[in-house]
């Protein structure tokens, strides 16, 4: 059996009973930390919990060689990641390929970034569109810095639907953790680069360290991407549509967005 459980959001508390339970019946542990990873916790914490060593898996250990799970043919075997367990097609795949090496599957769900952010912000899950990630810069062959623009292009076309944009922030190997700030400014270069108006007097959403007693959500116009220094990782942004009345009374009121922004939200 091939077990999928979602740790949570920030450390290993997060765990639901049911988790606990099949890792700690569990005769191998398995874990990626490179989609998501629980900032207030370590290896050594958490496999003081499970009272067992953890395996820890690299993005092609998952991707392109996830001869591990051969495991569960005659093993328990858990699969642990940072918040739900299947919100990152990866691991949507594992599943497949675990079914068709006729491997059965459970999932035991953990709570999520996903849905944090509609709590956390007051934005109503209903009227996000598209999600994107953006990545850090790289240098091409050529040796240009890239700034990739589809963030810019799904935010434009969720936009012009009224929804709002989650966007996830890049965890690098070794450029670390992108910051809401660092984000902004990546769209504001596009902005400059393509002169569409996308990011023009565009409120945006920054929420730092979700499920901590350190939780920031901070609301404010895009290029005041200076009031968006929210501390440490890990940090996600949402570009709002149109706001409903009561999501603009929700970022004036628990994200400290300028009340302006009510004027022009939906009766
Ligand atoms: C690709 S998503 C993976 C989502 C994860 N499977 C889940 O269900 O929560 C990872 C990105 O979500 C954001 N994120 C995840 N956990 C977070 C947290 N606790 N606080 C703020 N942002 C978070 C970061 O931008 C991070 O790079």
């Amino acid at each position: 059996m091939l077990t999928f459980v979602g740790l949570g959001l920030f450390d290993e508390k997060d765990i639901s009973l049911k988790g606990l339970d099949a890792i700690l019946a569990a005769d191998l542990i398995y874990l990626e930390f490179y989609t998501s990873r629980l900032m207030g916790t370590t290896l050594e914490k958490m496999e003081a919990l499970y009272k067992k060593p953890i395996h820890v898996l690299l993005r092609e250990d998952v991707e392109q060689n996830p001869d591990w799970i051969l495991n569960a043919r005659d093993k328990n075997i858990v699969f642990l990641t940072g918040g739900d367990t299947m919100t990152s097609t990866t691991h949507i795949d594992l599943r497949i390929r675990a079914a068709d090496l006729g491997i059965e599957t459970k999932l035991i769900h953990g709570s999520s970034i996903i849905s944090a952010v509609y709590g956390l912000s007051g934005l109503q899950n209903y009227r996000f569109g598209k999600s994107v990630s953006i990545p850090f810069p790289y240098t091409s062959s050529r040796g240009n810095r890239v700034v990739t623009e589809t963030p810019y292009d799904t935010i434009s076309k969720n936009k012009e639907n009224g929804l709002h944009t989650l966007v996830f922030l890049d965890i690098h190997a070794e450029l670390g953790y992108m910051k809401v700030s660092d984000a902004l400014c990546l769209l504001l270069e596009v902005e400059n680069k393509r002169k569409e108006g996308v990011m023009t007097h565009q409120i945006a959403v920054g929420i730092a360290r979700a499920g901590s007693d350190d939780v920031y959500v901070q609301a404010d116009f895009a290029d005041n991407y200076d009031h968006f220094e929210l501390g440490g990782p890990l940090q996600i942004l949402v570009i709002p549509g149109d706001l409903h009345f009561v999501e603009a009374e929700a970022l004036v009121k628990l994200a400290g967005a300028p009340k302006s922004i009510q004027k022009d939200s939906e009766k």
